[in-house]
């Protein structure tokens, strides 16, 4: 299995096709296309990444009344992708609306597995408190989600790494902890809080890592997913 997932968080479908084509054929990668990406150019982004062999998540993150993401996983569902995404903080009655809607839309198609987002990795304990007015740890407050998204139908989360252990402990191993907040040693963070190496992810036992900019904007994009693979794999 391949565990890295990267972030296309590119402004266009053409820069990132670019991207992609730098990989030799036989490299089988498995990318995250986001709201920057997915606005600009919709389902054809898609269909191209499928023609060149990609699995896909589609990070969207829905959030709204429960009817309205019903309607929306119905259609995703039919999008050929493999994972998709939601705020576990929507509630339960979105989650398993997310959940029914990604059932009835996906007909013969795989069903995506549906991740469900628990804090922001760019969220500090400061911002949690501070900001949010949310009285729990992050670690309390992540776990809390995690279980409220198993409990409604959820195949995993995204979370930080550092919080894996506690949720694969709580809810299960064949729950998935997807985890962005990835950066190489001395890399600066940029917008992201909760950070570790590819290498700790994979000691705290992520299931998949989502990492973006430390390869998206390197200067040698294949020698940086080299380099995070050596990492994850150290
Ligand atoms: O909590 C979250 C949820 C999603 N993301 C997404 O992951 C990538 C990370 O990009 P980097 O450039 O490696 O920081 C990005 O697409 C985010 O939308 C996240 O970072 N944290």
């Amino acid at each position: 299995m391949n565990p890295i997932i990267i972030a296309l968080d590119f402004q266009t479908g053409q820069e990132a096709l670019a991207f992609i084509d730098q990989f030799p054929t036989s490299q089988s990668l498995f990318v995250k296309v986001g709201m920057e990406l997915f606005y600009r150019e919709d389902n054809q982004i898609l269909t191209q990444l499928k023609v060149r062999g990609c699995k896909i998540f589609l990070d969207l993150k829905l959030h709204d009344i429960p009817n309205t993401v019903f309607q929306s996983a119905k259609i995703l569902s039919q999008l050929g992708v493999d994972m998709v995404t939601i705020h576990a903080a929507g509630g339960s009655k979105m989650i398993q609306a997310a959940h029914d809607g990604l059932v009835s839309g996906a007909g013969t198609k795989k069903i995506p597995k549906l991740l469900a987002v628990t804090q922001l990795t760019s969220t500090s304990e400061k911002v949690l408190h501070e900001e949010l007015h949310i009285g729990l740890t992050l670690q309390e407050s992540v776990l809390s989600l995690a279980r409220l998204a198993v409990s409604n139908g959820a195949d995993g989360v995204i979370c930080a790494a550092p919080e894996a252990p506690m949720i694969h402990k709580n809810i299960g191993k064949d729950f998935l902890c997807v985890t962005p907040g990835i950066r190489l040693p001395g890399q600066s963070h940029q917008d992201q809080q909760r950070v570790v190496s590819p290498k700790k992810a994979h000691i705290f036992g992520s299931d998949y890592i989502v990492v973006g900019r430390s390869i998206t904007q390197a200067s040698n994009k294949l020698a940086a997913f080299k380099r995070v693979q050596a990492s994850w794999n150290e």
